[in-house]
């Protein structure tokens, strides 16, 4: 092999670098090896990379007998390529390669005789690929060739570095597109000026432009009048408001305009740098339209839950009938206390509905899921209540045949309803301050403690404090239990409320009954309304059912039945009234009934109603028959 006879070695030189100069990456490795053959007159050459994980070599082009190879790629080792990669600058085998590399599977087919390689490297030395002759003739050696094949194996080497580089950079640019463009948010990049430089995908997405729209407009144009006003003022003062590491983020949603000018809130943040000296902002978009309306969705959830928790509630308390101002007073209070732990007392005079209330406070706290058991405190013997509450060992006492529960560890998580407080024995009254400071006891004939966790809803128509007074009722236990007073004005008190739960009564008591009574009249309602109700709810209840009952030809009866004696406010006694005819006979026979009523219906006889009228008893029987009084069983 030599440079072709006829042509000076710089004649060649000019013609390769002339050849190739135009072209780069593959063209360039191409026309190299073409050429190099060409010049050199060789067999073949080729150029390679390096692939060191694999310990291969990949043609980037290779010129073999007038013809590009199209793929070739090989092991190194037992290759005459393994000195060249193993430090030596050149390797020139100028005949018998064969026999040097008898492993090498390739050099036979080829016929190669001999072999010239040259490594090309990275600035730092690192081994990038390599340059190699190959001829099927002995290649002596010739400096001017020598000479020619490094210049071009320091060309090579160049292209691939930058070959290398500009693979690098496909690659990170390629991953910051993903970034950038993978992204939801709307980034987008504008300079001093306001006009936008670059945008992503999202960006075109969002405001839903075609990118030549986008790029060049004013970014203040995406926002509507009053976010575009805040943005503005934000650049204006962005190195006051910007933090340390030079960004802008704002907390207040932004509303932004797509190109149909429709508006939707958006979180924004920013960030400033120097390209070429001159300063842009990064704008980073993000759209919260779902949060935003996920957040409203949440407002009207809640906003409908509280509003059918109150219609829960109302129709939880529906059994307490009353529209009346004070009762309304005492339903609020019941919701305020309800949702604490504290308890409560109830105080109102008897009939008022004290146990309705404090069934109301149970069902509404959060406790309603667990029992209210009820203890009415005057209802049993005190050696009972004990007991009752907290419950015996079998063999406690004579007849405690086996162990009970106590109503307070049945109440356990629930609520304890005491009514008649008040006449709760003191030895007791210690013990149930006793639960309520540490909520434990003891069962009657138990020295194991019990602890329970207990509401406690306390009741009385006493005046506690005046029990307190005569000793009858513990200072300590009447602070605990008076956290939270309720106190249930009597009916009289309650204005319209007599004619609601009249009404309610009266079709309650007649509903389903085969009798039909006629509806209240309004002189019946005028008379329960004025009357002043010592019994309160209770009374009016019972003089309903007992005017039902007591109905006669399909009229309510309630002449007979209200006590008259009792039928005026004291307020309205005082004024004069005039009776007709008709009342007085009504009030007679109203006398004779409560008189009736009073001696169980026994007519002669000291302890009998005509004795207690002072009438002589075959008057009273006449006059019973002539107002045909009856005696009625009431259930
Ligand atoms: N506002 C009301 N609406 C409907 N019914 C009521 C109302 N208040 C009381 N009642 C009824 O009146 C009766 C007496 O009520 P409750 O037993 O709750 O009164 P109380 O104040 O606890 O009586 P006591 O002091 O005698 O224990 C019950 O049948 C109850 O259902």
């Amino acid at each position: 092999m030599q440079p072709q006879k006829s042509t000076p070695s710089i004649i060649a030189l000019k013609q390769i670098v002339e050849s190739t100069s135009q072209f780069t990456g593959k063209e360039f490795f191409e026309a190299l090896v073409k050429h190099l053959a060409e010049i050199l007159d060789v067999y073949g050459v080729w150029v390679t990379e390096y692939w060191e994980d694999q310990n291969k070599l990949n043609a980037l082009a290779f010129w073999l007998d007038g013809a590009y190879v199209d793929k070739y790629e090989y092991s190194v080792p037992n290759t005459p390529c393994e000195p060249v990669l193993n430090g030596h600058d050149i390797c020139h085998i100028p005949n018998k390669v064969i026999d040097l590399y008898p492993k090498d599977p390739d050099l036979k087919p080829l016929g190669a005789v001999s072999y010239m390689g040259i490594s090309l490297r990275d600035i730092d030395g690192k081994i990038l690929g390599h340059l190699a002759l190959l001829d099927n003739k002995p290649m002596p050696e010739i400096p001017e060739v020598f000479a020619i094949f490094k210049i071009f194996a320091s060309r090579a080497a160049a292209e691939l570095r930058r070959e290398l580089i500009q693979k690098k950079v496909i690659e990170s640019e390629s991953k910051l597109y993903r970034l950038v463009n993978g992204t939801t948010d709307a980034i987008i990049e504008f300079n001093s000026e306001f006009k936008i430089t670059q945008a992503n995908d999202a960006a075109n997405q969002l405001f839903e432009f075609k990118d030549l729209v986008f790029l060049g407009i004013d970014v203040k144009n995406l926002f509507d009048a009053h976010s575009s006003k805040t943005f503005e003022l934000s650049i204006l003062n962005y190195n006051n408001l910007c933090d340390t590491n030079g960004s802008l983020n704002f907390e207040e949603p932004f509303v932004c305009l797509n190109c149909k000018g429709e508006s939707f809130p958006t979180k924004i943040n920013l960030s400033s740098y120097l390209f070429e000296n001159n300063l842009y902002y990064a704008l980073f978009i993000r759209n919260i339209k779902d949060e935003v309306s996920s957040n409203m969705k949440i407002k009207e959830l809640h906003a409908e839950t509280a509003m059918l928790k109150e219609k829960v509630n109302a129709q939880q308390f529906n059994y307490i009938i009353g529209d009346s101002e004070p009762i309304k007073k005492c339903l609020e209070q019941v919701i305020q206390v309800a949702r604490t732990n504290a308890n409560v007392l109830i105080l109102g005079e008897t009939g008022t509905g004290k146990e309705l209330f404090a069934k109301a406070v149970h069902e509404s706290s959060d406790r309603s899921s667990k029992p209210m058991i009820t203890l009415n405190c005057a209802a049993l013997p005190a050696e009972l209540i004990e007991s009752e509450l907290f419950g015996h060992v079998k063999g406690a006492f004579t007849g405690a045949l086996t162990a009970r529960e106590g109503r307070f560890s049945l109440a356990d998580q629930g609520s304890i309803f005491l009514d008649e407080i008040a006449e709760l024995p003191l030895p007791l009254q210690a013990k149930l301050l006793r639960v309520i400071q540490e909520g434990t006891f003891e069962p009657v004939g138990s020295s194991e403690t019990k602890k329970v966790d207990v509401r406690i809803i306390a009741a009385t128509h006493r005046n506690l404090q005046k029990q307190i007074e005569e000793g009858k009722f513990r200072e300590d236990l009447f602070y605990r239990l008076n956290v939270f007073p309720i106190n249930i004005p009597p009916l009289r008190e309650r204005g319209d409320d007599i004619t609601l739960i009249a009404n309610a009564f009266f079709e309650k008591f007649t509903k389903n009954k085969a009798l039909y009574v006629m509806p209240l009249t309004k002189r019946d309602l005028n008379k329960l309304s004025l009357y002043h109700w010592p019994g309160n709810v209770r009374e009016l209840q019972n003089i309903i059912e007992r005017g039902v009952i007591t109905s006669k030809d399909g009229n309510f009866n309630l002449d007979s039945i209200l006590p008259n004696s009792e039928n005026k406010t004291p307020e309205n006694s005082k004024s004069p009234s005039i009776l007709t005819n008709d009342d007085i006979i009504e009030i007679e026979k109203n006398n004779i009934i409560n008189a009736l009523n009073l001696t169980n219906w026994r007519i002669s006889g000291e302890d009998g109603a005509a004795h207690l009228l002072n009438l002589p008893r075959t008057t009273l029987t006449s006059k019973i028959k002539k107002f045909g009084i009856k005696q009625v069983a009431i259930g």
